[in-house]
């Protein structure tokens, strides 16, 4: 599990590890590792040109540290000044008297590599004119575009961006990951994100939220025991597509099936359809309640909003088990919010932006806190999708998927993501873990699959079996 933290949160940490510590020790912890990382990327210094793009605060004493390193193994580094009387007096003369010097924004035009230490976890609204001029003079630019410890102009809790933000390929990261490099327009800005530990571990809090890796994944993936049958393995419900649209339902199942293969049925009108494409499902045209014992329900994708779907709905929502409420299902309890609100058993809501607006009003800048304002209004746990995904639960945990491609943007692919959110319903984890874990394994589809070149959402299901096996750690 990788922890996500807030500007508060990792300053906090910081006064506390300082406490014990000499001056400047930890400001040097992070130059020294923010270096490292860039003649990793640079793969030497010598006769490398380096722009450091310097704020006055200590984000640009990072950048200013990390220049004097860099420019004693042979790096030019030259440092661009937003305010020369402001800059870090320390970091200034350790470039200078390392080799560096100071210049003007034209450096940014033979640049190899560009650190933007304008602001870091201190920034308080848009990047001001200034800071935004020499964005884009950077991006006009040749350099590599590293972000010293946030991309300027996004902001470390939230991932908001008010205005412009310098768009990074990398960020090198100190002591713990923000929550904003993560998700919403921040991610986008961040790049590959470096954490540089810097010895704040012992005094972190507990996180603002969470990401799982592949081994949190992997060891929800065990394969089935001596003593398992196809029910003990967990048996999923799908009511999805309809007669004339039968394509949602059998993404939907097959994505079930695929995902945890003990026993999946079907109630719905794409009965027939579903039949041909999954012989394994058991399927029923009739009514939830003529489909036999399932142990939770997905319900929604391509199943209609009209009075025959709503009875089907309420009918699934009024019974005591794990529902996954997707698409249709979506709009319908827009209307009726109470079918969800009403409900102690777990209940997963998987909008995105557009169904959450209908349901909670407009998703703003600030994904997991849109999310957890709509688990808390339903009492349920919210599966908001995206390119980072983010799940809340009603108790406020929240969690978001680190995984997938923008190759996933194609129609069906959030059917996929339904049927294997309820295939994990019926096993271990609770909600919001089983849902942060099928975004996971969703996402790892999508990235498998399109190795392959653009996907569709029929192959999400054909490599979930393979997807499962690598996060299981049994595949070559
Ligand atoms: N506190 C610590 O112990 C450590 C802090 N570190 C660094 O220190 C940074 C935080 O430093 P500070 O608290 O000095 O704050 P920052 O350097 O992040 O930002 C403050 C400066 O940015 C300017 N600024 C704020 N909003 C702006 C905007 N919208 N547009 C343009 N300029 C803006 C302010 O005028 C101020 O000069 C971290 O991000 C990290 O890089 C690291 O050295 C690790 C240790
Ligand atoms: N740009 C993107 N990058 C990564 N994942 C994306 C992107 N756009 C969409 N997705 C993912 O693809 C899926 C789309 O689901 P959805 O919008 O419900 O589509 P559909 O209704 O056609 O099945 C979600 O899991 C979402 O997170
Ligand atoms: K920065």
């Amino acid at each position: 599990m990788t922890g996500l933290f807030t500007a508060a949160q990792v300053r906090g940490a910081e006064r506390a590890a300082m406490a014990g510590l000499r001056p400047g020790v930890l400001m040097q912890r992070a130059a020294t590792g923010l270096a490292a990382v860039c003649l990793g990327l640079l793969g030497r210094a010598h006769g490398v040109r380096v722009v450091l793009l310097v704020g006055s605060g200590d984000n640009g004493g990072d950048a200013l540290f990390a220049g004097a390193v860099l420019a004693v193994r042979g790096a030019q580094v030259t440092a661009v000044l937003l305010a020369p009387d402001r800059a870090h007096a320390d970091g200034l003369a350790a470039l200078l008297r390392a080799g560096g010097r100071t210049g003007g924004a034209e450096s940014l035009a033979r640049a190899d590599l560009v650190l933007d230490g304008i602001v870091g976890i201190g920034g308080t609204g848009g990047l001001r004119d200034d800071a935004v001029a020499l964005v884009h003079a950077a991006v006009a630019g040749p350099g590599l575009l590293v972000a010293v410890d946030v991309p300027s102009g996004v902001s470390a809790d939230t991932g908001e961006v008010a205005g412009e933000a310098f768009p990074a390929q990398h960020t090198v990261t100190f002591g713990a990951v923000k929550t904003g490099l993560v998700v919403g327009a921040g991610r986008g800005a961040a790049g590959t994100v470096h954490l540089v530990d810097i010895g704040l571990g012992p005094h972190l809090p507990a996180p603002d939220a969470e990401q799982l890796t592949d081994a949190d994944v992997a060891v929800h993936l065990d394969p089935p025991g001596a003593g398992d049958d196809k029910y003990s393995r967990g048996v999923v419900g799908v009511i999805a597509g309809s007669a004339t649209y039968p394509g949602a339902g059998v993404l939907c199942t097959g994505a079930a099936l695929r995902a945890r293969p003990g026993l999946v049925r079907y109630a719905g009108t794409a009965a027939e359809g579903v039949k041909a494409a999954w012989p394994e499902a058991l399927v029923t045209s009739g009514r939830p309640g003529a489909a036999g014992r399932v142990q939770a329900w997905v319900v929604g994708p391509g199943m209609g909003t009209d009075e025959a779907a709503r009875s089907v709905l309420a009918e699934v929502l009024a019974t005591d088990l794990p529902v996954v409420v997707d698409a249709d299902a979506l709009t319908l309890v827009a209307a009726q919010p109470g079918l969800v609100g009403d409900r102690t058993a777990p209940t997963v809501l998987t909008p995105h932006d557009r169904e959450f607006a209908r349901l909670f009003g407009e998703v703003g800048g600030d994904r997991v806190a849109a999310a957890r304002r709509g688990a808390a209004a339903l009492g349920c746990t919210v599966l908001l999708k995206g390119d980072a995904t983010v799940v809340a639960d009603r108790d406020g945990a929240a969690f978001v998927n680190a995984t997938g491609t923008s190759w996933l943007a194609t129609a069906g692919t959030g059917d996929v993501l339904a049927g294997v959110l309820g295939a994990f319903l019926t096993g271990g984890p609770a909600a919001a873990e089983a849902a942060a874990v099928a975004a996971h394994v969703h996402g790892r589809a999508g990235q498998l699959a399109a190795e392959q070149g653009p996907l569709i959402a029929g192959d999400l299901v054909r490599v979930l079996p393979r997807t499962l096996a690598r996060l299981r750690g049994a595949d070559g």
